[in-house]
């Protein structure tokens, strides 16, 4: 992409209504633009982010045996009134009223919906298990929506629903969710750690919220220090095996971790104080068993081995992407800017021209612009006739893993500066090395 022919409009000041570094971050490098309090617009370069980030949330759900579908942002409040929840959800829920006087709500969440779903198809728990998920706004009208994205109004959620026949099979579905997290949020660069959680309005009695250490996090949380030495669980593990599964989450459950809602001191008083750590943390992920909950009032129902009719056992899975984008950010900056892991960043290369304009530099610029992007990178040409400070704030500003520093001077002897923007190492080096390294 050649910046001068892309939108972003990076903001010069800080913006004074962001509180926290994520929003002040992604207002001043144009990912996002806020339209009204909790309500955003992903403007190009965040965009790209949020993509990515669902590239890898999808993948991790369709390894774990999840089945992707896409359910609508409205819903009729006669599913809601059949589990009992559309009086009992509470101000948070937006109602609306259609031409016809229906009344209808923009879903905070759509357990009923998808039991809905479910229950029109199957019969048979020969046709167990199945997770259904999607990636889906969502609408909570928070009270005090703030910190841009960590807690907006209209927001990004990947939410999955799992049956299964009984206890032990819901028990399963859990234990694939919880490995498919512990995955995900190591591939977005997070240190995530599961914490036992209280259930809320969602319901249930066991949940478990991954939580990523931050300074600014809403959650307060206690947790074991070895947790963050833990390896992932690797690619190939076998999502079939609920022995396999089990001994996983035995031992990212054997330490203490907790959030201040389920916080037990005396038990954190035991763990050895050079391995406490007590520190603010957000909330990425969040996962619940519920039973027969929605499957009860709402009729979903299988027949058994056993040839009885029986409700099934369900669990529903949450977690933000669009929350991520920010709380990567919150992990992953520094004093000049963003510092995106390569996982997510939305470009992998910044070639910096020195001098816009220039015969020689204009050359090697399209030269290394189109053998990056024919060997599948995604560039951002800085082209615009403008300042090299400016040109090297925006890149650190935007955090793109990769500058490459396009010159006069270095050119004349045939090189070009490739800098990392983690860590900052720089190093001078033929164009034909660096398209080599980069490519
Ligand atoms: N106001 C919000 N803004 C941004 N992200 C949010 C907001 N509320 C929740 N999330 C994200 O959505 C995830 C799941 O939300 S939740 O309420 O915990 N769980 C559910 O809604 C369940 N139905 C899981 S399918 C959270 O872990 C968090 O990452």
């Amino acid at each position: 992409m050649r910046l001068s022919r892309y939108f972003l409009p990076i903001l010069r000041e800080t913006p004074k209504e962001a509180e926290i570094v994520s929003h002040r971050l992604m207002l001043r490098a144009g990912m996002i633009r806020q339209q009204s309090a909790g309500l955003y617009s992903w403007l190009p370069l965040g965009l790209r982010v949020l993509n990515k980030i669902n590239r890898i949330v999808r993948e991790e759900q369709d390894r774990s045996g999840a089945v992707e579908i896409l359910m609508p942002t409205i819903q009729s409040a006669d599913l809601w009134r059949e589990s009992g929840r559309y009086d009992a959800y509470g101000k948070e829920m937006l109602r609306i009223k259609d031409r016809h006087d229906r009344e209808m709500l923009y879903g905070p969440t759509n357990e009923e919906m998808v039991t809905d779903i479910f229950r029109s198809y199957v019969r048979s728990y020969k046709d167990l298990p199945l997770n259904l998920y999607h990636i889906q706004w969502k609408f909570r009208d928070e009270v005090r929506p703030r910190f841009g994205l960590m807690r907006g109004r209209e927001f990004l959620m990947k939410d999955a629903y799992s049956f299964d026949l009984d206890q032990a099979g819901a028990r399963h579905s859990y234990n694939k969710m919880f490995v498919a997290y512990l995955r995900t949020f190591a591939r977005l660069g997070l240190k995530a750690i599961p914490m036992r959680a209280d259930t809320g309005p969602i319901g249930g009695d066991l949940s478990h919220e991954f939580i990523i250490l931050a300074s600014t996090g809403e959650s307060e949380v206690f947790c074991h220090k070895d947790y963050l030495d833990f390896d992932i669980p690797a690619a190939d593990t076998d999502f079939d095996s609920r022995e396999g599964l089990q001994e996983i989450i035995d031992r990212w459950t054997s330490l203490y971790a907790a959030t201040s809602e389920m916080h037990d001191a005396a038990a954190f008083a035991a763990v050895a104080p050079e391995q406490q750590v007590s520190a603010r943390g957000i909330e990425v992920g969040h996962i619940f068993y519920f039973g027969t909950k929605y499957s009860e009032p709402m009729g979903a129902t299988v027949t058994g081995p056993d040839g009885v009719d029986r409700p099934v056992h369900m669990g529903s899975y949450g977690i933000g992407p669009s929350r991520l984008a920010a709380a990567i950010i919150e992990a992953s900056h520094d004093e000049n800017g963003i510092v995106w892991p390569e996982a997510v960043a939305p470009f992998d290369v910044a070639v910096l021209n020195l001098k816009a304009g220039d015969s020689g530099t204009d050359a090697a610029c399209e030269r290394i612009y189109h053998e990056l992007t024919a060997a599948g990178r995604d560039v951002l040409y800085d082209d615009r006739d403008d300042r090299p400070g400016a040109k090297f704030a925006t890149a650190d500003l935007i955090g793109i893993p990769w500058q490459l520093v396009v010159g006069p001077k270095s050119l004349a002897e045939g090189k070009v500066e490739l800098k990392r923007r983690a860590g900052g190492e720089r190093e001078t080096l033929s164009i034909e090395d660096a398209i080599q390294r980069l490519g």
